[in-house]
């Protein structure tokens, strides 16, 4: 028997809690095996086998890679029990990934046909409930694990990507799920905009969770469409998913990057994502709170950008048939006519610095609107704000005003990945309570920015000490364009240029997650 992991496994994993003698395979007359389970694998010695007699298994499958596991009768008054696990395996060169192997056994040694189905339920059922994911010990009340069987409401953007997300989903994603019991129903997305009315409208006791199989974007039409609901309170508890169709794919790998994951990208971080998703657990995940000068109340789970970066991700938007390639082709056009953004930066850093002591506030910069402070706190009403004053008001002067008003992008991200292959902030988690504001000075040379996102590749773009690089966590933030010049982006989608500012919420919603 094939081992689930590459190197022998070592004895242990536990007290034995089921052993006995088994056929290898579903046919009569294979070979048998004698078979140890304990409360983390299912350890498999051979008569013979390469442990000698040793304490150690021949192999193991470990019930953390285990997504599925089933009995049904066999020839010859046997019975069977077979398991399916996604082990990682490597490649010789390149990132290991998740791939699928199963395991039948034959049990044949009970009194008669209905005696052997017993043994192979007894097993199945005990493999299944230590297949549940433990709930991390540290800060456990904010987990939780999906219920078997699963109903989930995939939304899913046939447009994302490079088209492909129908496909991949029919491909890769369905039988996993099918195989770890989650039903799946498919909403394709016919337009911008559907997944937000749809997750608005919807009763959503029918779902278990809701999956999103696109780009961030249709991630944050649902979470904006759940916080326009009455019940938004409740709605946000329902946890979501992310399964990764489009082209930058930013949360799909941050979860994979929390999870302990090595880098990968295209199908290899799709079959990452949805077995994170077989196995179940979810968490709470920070939201921020976004308003605009002209009145508008945003919530995102990911970033917020303006200049460069935001450039790129809507300037290569027509290249969108390349999937994550565009955004290196955009970045070259984008350092080709690289532009300089005048605007004032304002934060609450999350730790209080020097910088942060009180001073004079700063006159604001309002283009004309002067909306009122969001939330009002009143039951039902969106959650209040309470770190920010309107945005026609000076900051308060605790903040700290950045005194440079030349940018060549601001970018204030809440995850670790910016795009599969852009490791923006290492140190990010879903729940840090924190917004990593990056900032870059104008006057930085083309060759220095290139530098930058080469070295972002690896989350070491800070490693550079760039002067014109600054990074600052904080806890809210205020950016005032001098005119509405540049792209904004939420989430990677675009936003008007304008008078924003932002704090974060925490634990506002849930997530899929693998640790
Ligand atoms: N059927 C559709 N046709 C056209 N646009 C759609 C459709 N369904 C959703 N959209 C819109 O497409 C936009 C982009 O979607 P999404 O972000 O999911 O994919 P992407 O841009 O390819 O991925 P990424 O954000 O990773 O680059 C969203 O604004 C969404 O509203």
């Amino acid at each position: 028997m094939a081992a689930g992991r590459r190197a022998p496994p070592e004895p242990g994993g536990g007290p034995v809690l089921l052993q006995g003698v088994f056929g290898v395979g579903p046919s009569p007359g294979a070979a048998s095996c004698s078979l140890v389970l304990t409360a983390r694998e299912l350890q498999v010695r051979r008569p013979g086998g390469s442990s000698g007699g040793s304490a150690g298994p021949d192999a193991a499958l470990r019930l953390a890679d285990c997504v599925s596991s089933a009995a049904f009768p066999a020839a010859a008054a046997a019975a069977c029990f077979s398991l399916v696990c996604y082990p990682f395996r490597g490649p010789r060169w390149g990132s290991p990934a998740r791939q699928r192997l199963e395991r039948t056994f034959r049990v044949y040694g009970g009194p008669d046909a209905e005696g052997n189905l017993r043994i192979a339920q007894a097993w199945s059922r005990r493999i299944r409930e230590l297949s549940v994911p433990a709930v991390p010990v540290q800060d456990g009340d904010s987990y939780g694990v999906l219920p078997r069987p699963c109903r989930a409401l995939v939304l899913l953007n046939p447009q994302s990507g490079a088209g492909r997300a129908l496909e991949d989903f029919q491909a890769v994603v369905q039988p996993m799920l099918a195989e770890a019991d989650v039903a799946a129903t498919v909403f394709v997305t016919e337009r911008p905009h559907h997944a937000h009315e749809k997750v608005r409208d919807e009763d959503l006791s029918q779902w278990d969770t809701l999956v999103v199989m696109s780009g961030d974007g249709l991630l944050y039409e649902v979470v904006n469409g759940l916080m326009e609901r009455p019940d938004w309170e409740e709605a946000m508890k329902k946890p979501l998913c992310i399964l990764p169709g489009g082209s930058g794919n930013a949360l799909a790998a941050s979860i994979n990057y929390y999870a302990g994951n090595d880098h990968v990208a295209k199908k290899k971080l799709l079959t990452n994502c949805t077995f994170i998703l077989c196995k179940g657990l979810h968490t709470q995940m920070d939201l921020v709170s976004l308003s605009t000068a002209s009145g508008k109340r945003l919530f995102s789970f990911l970033g917020f950008g303006w200049g460069f970066i935001s450039d790129v991700d809507i300037d290569s938007e027509k290249y969108r048939w390349l999937g994550n390639a565009r955004f290196t082709l955009g970045t070259l056009q984008c350092l080709a006519k690289l532009r300089v953004y005048q605007g004032r930066l304002s934060y609450l850093p999350l730790v209080p610095t020097a910088q942060g002591t009180p001073r004079d506030p700063p006159e604001p910069v309002t283009n004309g609107h002067i909306p009122l402070p969001a939330g009002t706190g009143a039951p039902g009403s969106l959650p209040p704000d309470s770190l920010l004053v309107p945005l026609g008001q000076p900051v308060p002067a605790h903040w700290t005003v950045v005194p440079e008003e030349e940018f060549v992008t601001v970018y204030a991200i809440y995850q670790s990945h910016l795009g599969t292959n852009l490791l923006m902030a290492p140190a990010a988690r879903l729940r840090d309570g924190c917004i990593h504001l990056f900032y870059l000075k104008a006057g930085i040379s083309r060759t220095a920015l290139l530098r930058i996102f080469l070295a972002m590749a690896r989350g070491a773009h800070l490693d550079l000490n760039c002067p014109y690089l600054c990074y600052v966590p904080v806890q809210a933030f205020r950016l005032e364009p001098r005119a509405a010049a540049g792209i904004m982006t939420v989430d990677g989608e675009a936003l008007a240029c304008e008078p924003v500012q932002g704090q974060v919420h925490g634990r506002l919603c849930r997530i899929v997650c693998g640790s």
